[in-house]
């Protein structure tokens, strides 16, 4: 796994972008930098396994190189099902597609390059959002939430999962320091903490938990649930209830 120090040299900031340079380190970074990574996706590969609905579809918006439709992959075995993988990034699909054309159920995961907010969604057992709602403009987020609400099935659910942030001021600085601390124990220098904290502002942009339960609640959604909570990191499930 090629080593992510794209940030280590002091040099003027560009605003963070999934190109080509962040693609060939993805799996280094997503791993040093959101806290229970492998855990969020492995888990979440269970969970959509777990509630898919044969001749529905899995959706997997903002999907990046692919990790979670690589874990669904193993996950289904030999169960068919359909997923479409969403993402603006074409180093980020070039990457996915190179994965899957070495599995066989590959040809079960189309790969969509456009924005979430429109794509059109139908016919979902389960939707996938991995750390991706942060990164749209914060008045795009109700209307997709609502049009995922509307796509699913009875009984479908959405899987969430965000950066968040404390409408308390001192439980918001503990989580900053909390998070900070667990870059630098994975290796990242201050230098690199703080260029890459630049290089997202205004690009990743964190609400708080309750907001994006509010929101949930708003678009439709009745049973929701924290299904893990660290610091700053949040991962939810909320479900269609079956009466609708
Ligand atoms: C942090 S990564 C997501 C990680 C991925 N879901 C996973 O579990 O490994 C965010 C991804 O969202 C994509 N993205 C950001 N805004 C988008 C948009 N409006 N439409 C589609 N993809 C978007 C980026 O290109 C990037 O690949
Ligand atoms: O907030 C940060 O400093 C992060 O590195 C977080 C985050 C994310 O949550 O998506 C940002 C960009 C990369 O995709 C990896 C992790």
């Amino acid at each position: 796994m090629a080593q992510d120090n794209i940030f280590n040299k002091k040099r003027p900031v560009q605003p963070f972008e999934f190109n080509r340079q962040v693609v060939d380190v993805f799996d280094d970074m997503i791993t040093r930098s959101v806290p229970l990574y492998r855990e969020i996706i492995g888990r979440q590969a269970r969970l959509a396994a777990r509630f898919y609905q044969s001749g529905s579809c899995i959706y997997d918006l903002g999907c990046s190189n692919g990790n979670l439709g690589m874990a669904l992959c193993r996950e289904m075995g030999e169960r068919p099902f359909e997923m479409i993988a969403v993402d603006t990034s074409a180093p980020m699909l070039e990457d996915f597609a190179a994965r899957l054309q070495l599995l066989e159920q590959g040809s079960q995961i189309r790969l969509w390059q456009e924005d979430i907010c429109r794509t059109p969604l139908e016919n979902a057992s389960v939707v996938i959002v991995n750390l991706t709602l942060q990164f749209l403009p914060v008045d795009e987020r109700d209307e997709l939430l609502r049009r995922i609400f509307r796509a699913l099935l009875p009984g479908g659910v959405l899987l969430l999962t965000e950066k968040i942030v404390h409408d308390d001021p001192v439980f918001n600085a503990l989580q900053q320091e909390t998070y900070y601390a667990f870059k630098a124990e994975n290796g990242y220098s201050q230098l690199e903490i703080s260029q890459k904290r630049d290089a997202l502002e205004n690009v990743l942009i964190p609400e708080t938990l309750e907001r994006h339960c509010r929101r949930l609640t708003e678009a439709g959604f009745v049973a929701v649930d924290t299904w893990l909570k660290w610091f700053n990191f949040a991962a939810l499930i909320a479900r269609r209830r079956e009466e609708g």
